[in-house]
């Protein structure tokens, strides 16, 4: 049988809350990018720790990838597919994308498992906002990418981040796991059952 992890709403609220000023004093976000569907809960609970008296809100903009998905319609645990799909991307063409040069930039999602997503989104980001600073003449200005994740899975990654980024430590997981498959609330169809899982895990 697979093991599995029940992680609560709390538990989620309590990480961010935990990782939120080693966000704001070593990656200083300017606005954070989701990556959706599981990124998009953390994103918005961390935007109210990033806020500061006085400062407006950091802005939350969301990116879909999908590299996951259910064997069988029943099942809780899903397979890795083979590769990433976009369901969800910056408009190229708009302000959108010249919103992020020059800007410190923070991509949240829940887990880095295989890297897998993550290697593909800061790839695909980092060449746009390259092609980007470069039409519009703006190449004195530096982009800098960093990650938060709640779970890394202590395993071998697939996905690889660039050298830069892990020489600045710009890559923060609130915990490390092992590799388990992680239950997360807003997957769940029966809440109630689902603390009780994550209750009985907690005195075990
Ligand atoms: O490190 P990796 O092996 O790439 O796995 C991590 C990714 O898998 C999940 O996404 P999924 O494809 O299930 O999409 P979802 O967030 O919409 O459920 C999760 O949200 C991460 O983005
Ligand atoms: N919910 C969930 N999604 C994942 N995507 C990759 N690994 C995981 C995991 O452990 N849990």
């Amino acid at each position: 049988m697979v093991e599995k992890l029940y992680v609560t709403y709390n538990q989620v609220h309590k990480l961010c809350q935990k990782s939120a000023e080693r966000i704001l004093n070593d990656f200083k976000p300017n606005l954070m990018i989701a990556i959706g569907g599981g990124g998009y809960v953390p994103a918005r609970i961390l935007r109210s720790f990033l806020k500061r008296p006085g400062s407006a809100n950091i802005p939350i903009q969301a990116i879909g990838l999908s590299l996951y998905e259910s064997l069988t319609t029943d099942s809780a645990v899903e397979e890795p597919g083979t590769k990433v799909t976009r369901t969800q991307w910056l408009d190229l063409s708009s302000l959108e994308m010249a919103n992020l040069i020059g800007k410190n930039v923070l991509i949240v999602d829940e887990v880095d498992d295989t890297r897998t997503t993550l290697e593909y989104a800061v790839k695909e980001l980092q060449k746009d906002v390259e092609t980007a600073t470069k039409k519009l003449g703006r190449d004195a200005e530096k982009t800098r990418f960093s990650i938060f994740v709640l779970h890394n899975k202590d395993k071998h990654k697939k996905g690889n981040l660039p050298q830069d980024m892990l020489d600045e430590n710009r890559y923060l997981a609130a915990l490390t796991v092992p590799d388990v498959w992680i239950c997360y609330p807003w997957e769940a169809t029966d809440i109630d059952e689902h603390d009780r899982l994550a209750e009985s895990q907690s005195v075990q």
